[in-house]
Parts: structure tokens; sequence; C-alpha cells
């Protein structure tokens, strides 16, 4: 089986409103289809007679550490899926040691899915979960959002910066898809404030949000703050000066802008404005170990999925997951085999052709504090 293989087992059950909901992107999906091109189109260089028995696969993030370098992407309304939910997804990833990165759309409560993460995890081992949030203009309610993930025992808080406007997704217009069915709620927005009722129309996405509500965010938690889908170069810059501590490269898998870049476009020149002061980890069309690897050559300190989580959990619950993490954990260890690497931090841009632009050759962060 291999990590494409889920999507076409899950779709054997799924209701087809929903997988297009997972499966679809914004307007053309032009940027859905460029995300998985541009891991084809990179070619691996190996190195051979220089390898290890084992390889280290483990990756320090901020606040937290995992076992393996691929990441589960916050996406929301996993019980729409399985009715357990993101319960399921986050007992999967602890089990592997792969960090999860709850979504603030999730049908289930953060302080449950944590949980369930400490239940799930081995013995003496802290499970990784991060929280993805969508600033709200209204920052109280911002700020008892971040108190819940902070309670919840979240490392971390990944402010979603695309999506100032929600995305245009045909499909789900074609198909009428634009509320959770009855019994399904946003929990994490339920009780916020009096009356709420965690209605998906009470996350407001606002134009209005810029760099002051993230310099109150670092503000108001001692939290390490990271963004996810910051693409130009010149506001990865930027984030570095507002004293975030990472950025998650990513166009929001193709559903947000389309047309952007494949993320992995974007990569060695994202790499080269933050210079290794924080950590990128990107998302978007990782399907094979060696994507992962391809990422991790070209700066990224760690990769993340989305839509495969949402294929496994859909096909298999907790064990779905559980397959999809164990085989991706199998391919990057045979890939950086293969590539005479001893592990994830042993992973250069002279392991990829065609090489980086000049001047562009990546620094990456040496996992210290940021
Ligand atoms: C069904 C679905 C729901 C998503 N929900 C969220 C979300 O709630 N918050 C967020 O920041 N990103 C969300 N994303 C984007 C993912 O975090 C991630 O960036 C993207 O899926 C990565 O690309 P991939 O699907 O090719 O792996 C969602 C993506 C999908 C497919
Ligand atoms: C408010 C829900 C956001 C879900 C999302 O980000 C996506 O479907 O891509």
């Amino acid at each position: 089986m291999a990590v494409r293989d889920f999507e076409a087992a899950a779709r054997a059950t799924l209701d087809p409103v929903h997988a297009d909901f997972i499966a679809g992107g914004a307007h053309d999906e032009i940027t859905v289809r460029a995300n998985e091109a541009a891991f084809r189109r990179l070619r691996l260089l190996p190195r051979v007679l220089r390898g290890s028995a084992e390889r280290e696969l483990g990756v320090e993030l901020p606040g937290a550490r995992a076992r393996m370098p691929v990441l589960l992407s916050p996406t929301a309304f996993h019980r729409l899926l399985v009715p357990e939910g993101e319960v399921a997804a986050a007992r999967a990833a602890a089990s592997a040691g792969a960090l999860m990165i709850a979504s603030m759309a999730s049908t289930v409560a953060i302080g449950e899915v944590a949980e369930a993460a400490r239940k799930a995890a081995p013995d003496g081992e802290q499970p990784a979960l991060w929280f993805q949030l969508y600033i709200q203009p209204d920052l109280e309610i911002t700020e008892a959002l971040v108190r819940r993930a902070a309670d919840a025992g979240c490392q971390a808080l990944v402010v979603t910066v695309d999506s100032p406007v929600h995305g245009t997704h045909e499909r789900n217009r074609r198909n009428g898809f634009h509320d959770l069915p009855p019994g399904l709620r946003c929990e994490n927005l339920v009780d916020l404030r009096d009356g709420e009722s965690g209605h998906v129309r009470q996350i407001v996405m606002s134009p209005e949000i810029s760099w002051t509500q993230v310099d109150w965010l670092r503000r108001i938690t001692d939290l390490p703050v990271l963004l996810k889908g910051v693409l130009h170069p010149e506001d990865a810059r930027l984030a570095v000066r507002h004293g975030v501590d990472g950025l998650l490269l990513s166009n929001h898998g193709g559903r947000q802008l389309d047309t952007v870049p494949a993320t992995l476009e974007l990569l060695p020149e994202i790499a080269a404005a933050v210079g290794g002061r924080i950590p990128v980890i990107l998302d978007g069309g990782v399907r094979r170990g060696t994507d992962v690897v391809k990422a991790l050559a070209l700066g990224a300190s760690a990769v993340g999925i989305g839509r495969p989580v949402m294929w496994a959990l859909a096909d298999g619950g907790e064990a779905g997951v559980g397959r999809l993490l164990e085989l991706l954990r199998d391919e990057v260890d045979d890939a950086l085999a293969l590539c005479g690497a001893t592990g994830v931090r042993d992973v250069g841009p002279e392991l990829v052709r065609p090489p980086a632009p000049p001047g562009r050759v990546p620094g990456s962060w040496d996992g210290g504090p940021v």
C-alpha cells in the first residue's frame, strides 16, 4: 500500500460530498496539482558508501520533540469521517511519535484531543501537540481560545495567515456543502462566550488581521508562535523580525489563492530568507518518503501532510492513520538509507538535482532554542 492508495480506499465508503471537501482546492485547482508535480520534477542524487545501520528520524521543533519528521497539518472536521474524529488522529499520532497540529475548527474540543494523545503516547513520552489558530478580530475570543489550547497542554500556536477571506472551493459550492451536519460542531468555539454554539460561521476570516495582532499574540502567551501560510520571502523576513518562532511554508494545499507556486518551489528562497534563524516546515503534496527527503534537502526541518490523514482516517480511523504514519516512516527511513544519510540532519542541498538556484542555498535551523 502507498500513501496515495488511502484515497481510493476511503472513497469506497465515503460520502462523495465529503470526498470532494477533502480533495478540492480553490478555483481551477492549479496549485493543488502543482504541489505534487513539483516533487515529481525534482530528482534525488544519492551519496554512497557512507551510511549507518540505523537512521535518526527524530526532530526537535519549537516546544516539542517528535520521533519522525512528518507531522499532521491541521485539518478541520474529523468527525465528518469517523465518530471519534480528532481523537482517533491524535491517538495514532501520539503512538507513532508524530506531531499533530490540531485545527481550531476541530469537531472535538482541544482538551479532549490532548487527553487522548497523552493516554496513547508510550510511557514517559509527552505527545507533541500544537494548536492551529485563526486570529479573530475579537481579541477577547482569540485570547480565550489561546487559553484553552495552553490549558490543554499544547506546546505551540500555529497561526494561519493565508486566509484573509475563505477560499472558494467550487466543488463545495456545486455540492451545496457549507455547514457541518446536525450534531457536529466546532467544539473549541462552544461557550467561549455566552450562547456561542460552535457553528462554523463563528470563525471569522478577516483581511484586517495584521502584524499588530501577531505582536499582540506574542505578548499574551509564552507559547512559541509559528505562522502558517507565509509564501513571500519578504514576509518570511518580516516574520523573523517580529520574533516569530517558526514558519509553516504552506499554500493551504491549494485551497486559498489558486495559481500560487508549489511550496517545494518556494522552499529554497524561504529557507534563504530566514537564514537558519527559525525552523521552516513545509506542507503541500507530500506523498512519499522521497518527497520528505527532498524537502529536508532544500532546508525544511520537517514536513506536514493534510489530505492523506483525512483519507486514512476515513478508511480506517485510528488504525488507518497509524498505518499511514508507519508507511511514511518506513519510506523516509528507506530513502535516507538509499541516499547514504545517517539521519534527517544529514540531508543537504547536494542531494537534489537540479540544485537550488545560486545565491539561494538554504541555511538550516540547528534545532536550538528559537
Ligand atoms: C479537508 C482539509 C481541511 C483543512 N483544514 C485546515 C484548517 O482547519 N486549518 C488550516 O490552517 N489548514 C487547513 N487545511 C490545510 C492543511 O493544513 C494543509 O496546509 C494542506 O492540506 C497540505 O496539503 P496536502 O493536503 O497536499 O498535504 C485543510 C486542508 C484540507 C485538505
Ligand atoms: C473554518 C474551517 C476551515 C477549514 C479549512 O481551512 C479548509 O477547509 O481548508
